[in-house]
């Protein structure tokens, strides 16, 4: 039966001001009672009754019974969520770190008190790609799962490739136009797209990965020789979180820049725009594209979930609860192109082979094949300054129906 919902709201920036403009431009039966906010001086939109500094006016009202979240701090996040839903309030949240971060946790909250949590704007934004993994893919063989699931380093990768801007004043616009996180190394450094991903992977393969597991390398070391070398080949650089099945049992997870061919889905997804693709037993390449960040994309997202709520619609992590032998593993190679400046960096590395080497005073850089234990060994260098990493070979897999899936390698 579909349920009157009353609202609390935690945040009125970018996307809780874009939710707020979705359900006042629609007759939706929806009450906003009381929104809180961080700094009371800040300059509103709305009446100033509706707002408070105090989350006990919300968590503490009975009136309520659906919270959503929308605030750009993890750990207050954390508190709100976990209050809420121990009192009885189901919540939507965006907040895909502190979702990442305590998912399991979470999950063991609902169980034992009967309330929902529900988070598909956390995850490139306007897609709805957790509903599809929960719902639609239980009884297919998911063999992997990779995409652009970060709005701004896409916006930054796309005003480099194709309007020649400058890195930084491409980064200050993602800023300006609300979709970079507060700290953008969030973004840039690939550890947004890594929450997601954790989020995703639980949905796709039933495995809770705590994101300090998931290697993430990002873009910010990208240099002029990156991308001359990218355009050279006619790639353009794109931030690819990566889950895929390495063998019966093995799950792999990354976070690296990847150079695209012009024949990959991912190549056209442009500026703010995410795009996943799956890859499945039957079904083979399925592509959703669809815009990852900012306020009404994500608020449209929000709302879908708020609107779920009425139907009391909860994730029920069947391929968690379903016993099955997936563990993670990095036991995994990868072919890539690594830009170095010392040759000790390489040595440091182990290569398993290098198909190409190219050497001058001020541009040096690789080809070969990596062990992804090795990245994950030397993260810590990879993101220092004078290193640029990125995936080369296209890993697809595939098989048929009722078979295995044979990993295959398109090399660039
Ligand atoms: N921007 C985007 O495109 C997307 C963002 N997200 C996620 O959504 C969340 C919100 O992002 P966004 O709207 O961009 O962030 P903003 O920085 O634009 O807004 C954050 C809001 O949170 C409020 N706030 C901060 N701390 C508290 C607190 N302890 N109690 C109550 N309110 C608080 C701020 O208050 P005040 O107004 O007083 O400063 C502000 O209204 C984040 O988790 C983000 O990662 C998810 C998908 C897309
Ligand atoms: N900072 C994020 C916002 C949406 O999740 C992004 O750029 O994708």
């Amino acid at each position: 039966m579909s349920k009157k919902l009353t609202l609390g709201l935690f945040g009125f920036g970018v996307v809780g001001q874009g939710l707020y403009d979705i359900i006042r431009s629609k007759n939706l039966n929806l009450t906003i009672r009381k929104i809180a906010i961080k700094n009371p001086g800040k300059q509103r939109s709305l009446p100033g009754h509706l707002f408070t500094t105090d989350s006990h006016e919300i968590l503490n009202d009975p009136e309520i019974n659906t919270v959503v979240e929308l605030i750009n701090d993890a750990d207050a996040a954390y508190e709100i969520v976990t209050t809420a839903l121990r009192s009885g309030k189901n919540v939507v949240s965006a907040n895909k770190k502190m979702i990442a971060n305590h998912l399991q946790e979470l999950v063991a909250i609902q169980e034992t008190y009967g309330t929902s949590l529900l988070y598909e704007g956390a995850v490139c934004g306007s897609i709805p790609i957790i509903r599809n993994l929960e719902e639609y893919y239980d009884n297919e063989l998911l063999y992997s799962l990779r995409g652009i699931f970060n709005g701004s380093s896409n916006y930054i990768l796309s005003k480099i490739f194709n309007e020649n801007l400058g890195y930084d004043t491409a980064l200050k616009q993602a800023q300006d136009l609300g979709f970079a996180e507060t700290d953008p190394i969030m973004d840039v450094g690939g550890f947004d797209p890594k929450f997601k991903l954790a989020i995703a992977t639980a949905h796709a393969y039933g495995l809770f990965i705590h994101p300090d597991n998931i290697l993430n390398v990002g873009i910010q070391n990208l240099s002029a020789q990156d991308i001359q070398y990218a355009r050279e080949k006619n790639y353009k650089i794109k931030l690819v979180p990566t889950a895929l099945k390495s063998s019966e049992t093995g799950v792999v997870l990354y976070v690296l820049p990847k150079l695209i061919r012009n024949d990959d889905f991912l190549y056209n997804v442009e500026n703010e725009y995410n795009g996943v693709i799956v890859q499945a037993a039957f079904a083979d390449q399925q592509f959703f594209f669809g815009k990852g960040a900012g306020g009404h994309p994500t608020g449209s997202a929000v709302l879908s979930d708020i609107a779920a709520l009425r139907y009391d619609y909860h994730y029920e992590y069947k391929k968690h609860q379903q016993p099955n032998a997936l563990v993670q593993t990095n036991d995994h190679e990868l072919n890539v192109y690594l830009r170095y400046t010392d040759e000790f960096q390489l040595e440091k590395l182990e290569f398993e082979d290098i198909t190409e080497r190219f050497y001058t005073h001020n541009f040096r850089y690789v080809t070969g094949t990596i062990k992804l234990a090795n990245l994950v060994k030397h993260q810590d260098e990879l993101r220092k300054p004078g290193i640029f990493i990125a995936e080369t070979g296209n890993k697809t897999l595939q098989g048929g129906p009722g078979e295995f899936a044979e990993l295959q390698e398109a090399e660039y």
